[in-house]
């Protein structure tokens, strides 16, 4: 398997942050953080593609504007702090779910019968990556991917998110505000201060 190209931000500007320019490597985990209300979150839309900026984004030599939306989200795929869902039965959004990932992630195969709407908002969360990961994009660009779940939980998916993730040596950007998964997960680590992006220790 040929390894994904980098991701670049070149000059990108949304909301009130000053404009971002940084590149991830395949393999990367660059994590996000700062405080509520910052723009983590309008900033992972603009690369997606879901929100209106300025400036640019490539994925290796393509460049956003040269795709319809459609065709960069599959690319380059966003995992949204609250997932959405318009099928009626779990399975129907994860046609090829693998057990063993779904044993990773704490369930058995009987999750694929389930209605939706009986999920809680941390069984979401964990079937919203695997459905994420599941289509194979080429860039993760992951919002809070484990506010909803509790400590264990939440290093069991960091594991399988992280094993994913050096498999596929996809670029990834990942929104945290825990100062041990960020030492834990990430490559590099952006911190917004003000309407600043500014590099920030890892390990803090
Ligand atoms: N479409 C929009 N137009 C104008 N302002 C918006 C829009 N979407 C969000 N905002 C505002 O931009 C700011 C940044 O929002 P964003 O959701 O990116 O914050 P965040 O850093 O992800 O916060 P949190 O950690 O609470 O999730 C907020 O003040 C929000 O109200």
């Amino acid at each position: 398997m040929t390894a994904p190209p980098s991701l670049h931000l070149v000059r990108l500007a949304v909301g009130e942050l000053a404009p971002v320019t940084l590149t991830v490597a395949p393999g990367e985990v660059h994590c996000l953080s700062g405080p509520s209300g910052s723009g983590k979150s309008r900033l992972l839309r603009a690369v997606a593609d879901l929100e209106a900026h300025d400036g640019e984004v490539w994925l290796g030599d393509i460049d956003q504007a040269s795709l319809p939306a459609h065709a960069w989200r599959a690319r380059v795929m966003l995992v949204p702090a609250e997932s959405h869902w318009w099928e009626d039965e779990v399975g129907e959004h994860l046609p090829r779910a693998e057990a063993s990932d779904l044993e990773a992630l704490g369930f058995t195969p009987e999750v694929l019968t389930w209605q939706v709407a009986r999920l809680s908002s941390g069984e979401k969360q964990r079937l919203a990556l695997l459905r994420a990961v599941s289509l194979e994009p080429s860039v993760l660009l992951l919002d809070e991917p484990t506010a909803n779940l509790d400590g264990a939980t939440t290093r069991r998916v960091e594991a399988w998110l992280m094993a994913r993730i050096r498999e596929r040596h996809w670029p990834v950007l990942w929104v945290a505000h825990d100062a041990d998964q960020i030492a834990r997960v990430a490559t590099r680590h952006w911190r917004i201060e003000g309407r600043n992006l500014r590099e920030a220790p890892a390990w803090v």
